[in-house]
């Protein structure tokens, strides 16, 4: 049985590591967890899995929570809640599912008390891969990628040595406006950005796919779990995402990782690893009946916020931190209607330029870092 905990319930990630879960009630047990403000959900969530330690956002949720949950049931919030449930004595994982950068403090803390953690927050690693890799090697904790293209590419790896690998190959669906140009982008609405072809995630991720921001945050997150120069990760546009991912070894052999888009998988391969168990819910995968797949190179200037992001990710240093905090302000004020799809990544360019970048920067540099560049693109809007 492993004890888990769980940044996010509430959110995509968050309901299908529930799921998983729920299945599974032999393997896993949900010990604590955090919500954001989806209380409705949240109690939902607490009296199907009556956790022992509960985390919401704000300070009004944590006093009404209070008073409606018994003393069985330990309740904490904001910033120092979410690192209390990452940290949970009894849990043996965390499945980090919070969204942004906000998951990079409780990720460190998690580390730190010798957590075995799933990490789907991407913006954590975007933000501060350093850091994070610097402590698992540190306190040797395992990090297992549960972001599809990682998760892919892990499974690729396994049994293989790292000094094999020629290069990563990761497949991009090319998100909601893949058969536009740029300029038919002039005036698309949030609806339409919403509608991903493939997968079924929450919103700000659905946005950074249809920006291909995804995609930038990807190659940013890879160079990290992996630990290898930009030059030997690839993007290759593949719109039925079947294959999650590839890997090329210097022997020209290349591995890839199939399958029907479902978050469950990897998810359950994380938590399971390194054993597989079942997932019978999902849709098998019938390549006949699927007839064709298709692959075309990626355009950097038609998806203009992947080229940033490789610019971002080999000056290193806070660029990457710059690029994800611009972004996800960014893509809140094109959520909120304030800003065009356009304005996305010209935005985040803006903060780019203006940005001097520092060289190994601690964990106070990356949060002034990310706290600067949030008021100044919210001093744009
Ligand atoms: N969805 C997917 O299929 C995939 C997602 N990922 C990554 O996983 C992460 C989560 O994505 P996804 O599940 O789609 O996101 P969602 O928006 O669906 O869920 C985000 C979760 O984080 C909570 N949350 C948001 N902000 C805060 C905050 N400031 N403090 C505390 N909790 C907060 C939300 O709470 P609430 O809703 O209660 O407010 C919710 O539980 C992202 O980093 C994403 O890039 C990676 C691969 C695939
Ligand atoms: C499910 C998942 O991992 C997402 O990151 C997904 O890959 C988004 O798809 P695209 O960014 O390829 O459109
Ligand atoms: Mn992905």
């Amino acid at each position: 049985m492993k004890n888990i905990s769980l940044l996010g319930a509430t959110g995509s990630i968050g309901t299908q590591t529930l799921d998983v879960i729920r299945t599974h009630p032999d393997k896993f047990r949900l010990v604590a967890l955090s919500v954001g403000k989806n209380i409705e959900l949240a109690r939902k969530i607490i009296s199907e899995f009556n956790p022992e330690l509960v985390s919401v956002q704000s300070k009004e949720d944590y006093d009404q929570l209070k008073l409606e949950l018994g003393a069985a049931t330990k309740i904490s919030y904001g910033e120092d809640g979410l690192v209390e449930v990452a940290v949970y004595e009894k849990s043996d994982i965390l499945v980090n599912a919070v969204l942004g950068s906000v998951g990079l403090f409780p990720t460190l803390q998690a580390i730190k008390a010798h957590k075995v953690i799933a990490i789907a927050n991407k913006e954590t690693l975007v933000t501060a891969g350093h850091l994070v890799m610097e402590e698992a090697k540190r306190q040797q904790v395992l990090l297992l990628p549960v972001d599809s293209e990682h998760s892919a590419i892990f499974q690729c790896l396994q049994g293989e040595h790292d000094k094999d690998i020629e290069r990563l190959i990761i497949t991009a669906s090319g998100g909601s406006f893949r058969d536009k140009k740029r300029e038919e982008l002039v005036g698309v609405t949030v609806k339409d950005a919403l509608s991903h072809p493939n997968w079924s995630m929450g919103a700000k991720i659905t946005i950074d796919s249809a920006t291909m921001m995804n995609k930038g945050l990807e190659v940013i997150e890879a160079h990290w779990l992996f630990n290898l120069p930009f030059e030997k990760i690839d993007v290759l546009q593949h719109r039925e995402s079947i294959i999650h991912s590839m890997v090329e070894f210097q022997d020209g052999s290349v591995k890839a990782q199939l399958g029907t888009p479902d978050m469950r998988v990897p998810i359950q391969y994380a938590l399971s690893y390194p054993n597989r168990i079942t997932l019978t819910s999902s849709e098998r995968l019938d390549l006949a009946k699927i007839g064709m797949l298709h692959f075309e190179p990626m355009d950097l200037d038609r998806f203009y916020a992947l080229k940033l992001s490789y610019e971002a990710g080999k000056i290193g240093g806070t660029m990457p931190t710059v690029l994800n905090a611009a972004n996800e302000v960014a893509v809140g004020a094109f959520l909120n209607e304030r800003i065009s799809f356009l304005q996305i990544d010209q935005l985040v360019e803006k903060a780019l330029e203006k940005h001097n970048v520092i060289k190994h920067p601690d964990l106070d540099t990356i949060r002034s870092v990310d706290l600067e560049t949030r008021e100044y693109i919210n001093s744009l809007l």
